[in-house]
């Protein structure tokens, strides 16, 4: 059996989310994949840090959590390290980088990561920052330290779209990429199409996890269009920036906009594409309306859809969760179980 030992930075809705899929199915990752998941290191901003070479338990640091709000009165023989003492001084085998998403610098994050690859320290991170601004330059890095990067959580969560389409159907040639990429903003669309108000319906993905710390880049666009850079430079071997997407959100969508659709039978949809031409690409985040027997007009709440067109087997549809607790966690234990492959 191998042993993994986590250092996880940003305890928010996916460090808990993690955490707590790794409490419940420790006996079936051991027992199907032979590998033991050990949090020694946890490393939040604003809930405390701790340290313990022999790992947490990881019910104890999620009912802590809930009693306290914290981690300050966890019992760890360290205390108060932050993230650059805890790359450094944990001696964890992967970073697990779940701390805030910056779009314009990807920092803190990218330092984080940079940090880790060169400690030699595999990376897991469903912060789409780095991913987005950085990832040719990180990706060379982990090549040259022999180690790897698992980005699975900053694509649809946990539902493997990244893999799919770099693991599987790259070589069958990939032409466009669309779909619908950002859930809080899925969300909020069918809630008010039930009636509920915008702002009452960003409140509630608020509380449910989907959103980001700061949901303007949800609510305009800037999350999916991240998703598009991601996906084009990935998948399609393009080389472009946020600047490249031409980008709209559903902020200015109203209620009246809403019932419009509703009377047409029709559904207001954010849909994010990216498309390679014989002459280049186009890149786009846009609200569209979209008839109710359109594919795309069946999903519903945070979950998101993904058609990839290739040359070679036409087009294929991938349906599943686009942010969430468990959902986003579960992204992470599928970076591991990637990592654990390629290292063995
Ligand atoms: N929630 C989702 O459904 C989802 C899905 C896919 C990707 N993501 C991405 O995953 C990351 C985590 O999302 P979340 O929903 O858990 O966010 P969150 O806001 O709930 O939690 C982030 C945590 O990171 C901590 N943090 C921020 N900067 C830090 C730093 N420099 N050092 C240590 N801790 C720091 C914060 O204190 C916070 O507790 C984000 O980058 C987000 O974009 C989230
Ligand atoms: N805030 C994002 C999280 C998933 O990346 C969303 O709602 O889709």
């Amino acid at each position: 059996m191998k042993t993994y030992k986590l250092a996880i930075i940003g305890f928010g809705n996916v460090g808990q989310g993690l955490t707590k899929i790794i409490s419940d199915k420790k006996n079936l990752l051991i027992a199907k994949f032979g590998i033991n998941l050990s949090i020694v290191a946890v490393c939040d901003l604003y809930k405390g840090s701790i340290y313990n070479s022999n790992g947490f338990d990881p019910e104890t640091l999620l009912s802590d959590l809930e009693k306290n709000g914290d981690l300050k009165s966890t019992l760890a023989p360290i205390t108060g390290w932050n993230a650059t003492e805890t790359i450094d001084n944990s001696g964890a085998d992967i970073l697990v980088e779940l701390a805030f998403t910056d779009l314009q610098t990807g920092e803190p994050a990218v330092s984080h990561i940079r940090q880790a690859l060169n400690n030699g320290m595999h990376v897991s991170m469903t912060n789409k920052g780095p991913v987005a601004l950085h990832f040719p330059e990180l990706r060379k890095l982990a090549l040259s330290k022999n180690v790897q990067i698992g980005i699975e959580g900053t694509v649809m969560s946990g539902t493997p779209s990244i893999n799919l389409g770099n693991e599987m159907l790259l070589a069958a040639g990939i032409t466009k990429v669309q779909g619908i990429l950002n859930g809080t903003t899925n969300y909020i669309l069918g809630e008010m199409s039930s009636g509920s108000k915008y702002k009452d319906a960003l409140k509630q993905a608020q509380e449910l996890g989907y959103a980001e710390a700061d949901p303007t880049g949800d609510v305009e666009g800037y999350d999916a269009a991240a998703k598009v850079v991601i996906l084009g430079n990935l998948l399609m071997d393009l080389s472009l920036t946020l600047d490249d997407v031409d980008r709209q959100g559903i902020s200015h969508i109203t209620n009246a906009d809403i019932a419009d659709a509703t009377s047409l039978n029709k559904h207001w949809k954010l849909i994010g594409t990216v498309e390679k031409h014989s002459d280049g690409f186009s890149a786009s985040v846009k609200p569209e309306m979209v008839s109710s027997e359109h594919p795309l007009a069946s999903i519903k709440g945070a979950t998101n859809a993904i058609t990839y067109t290739t040359e070679l087997l036409g087009d294929i549809t991938l349906i599943g969760p686009g942010a969430g607790r468990l959902e986003t966690g579960y992204a992470v234990i599928e970076d591991i179980l990637l990592i654990h492959k390629k290292s063995t």
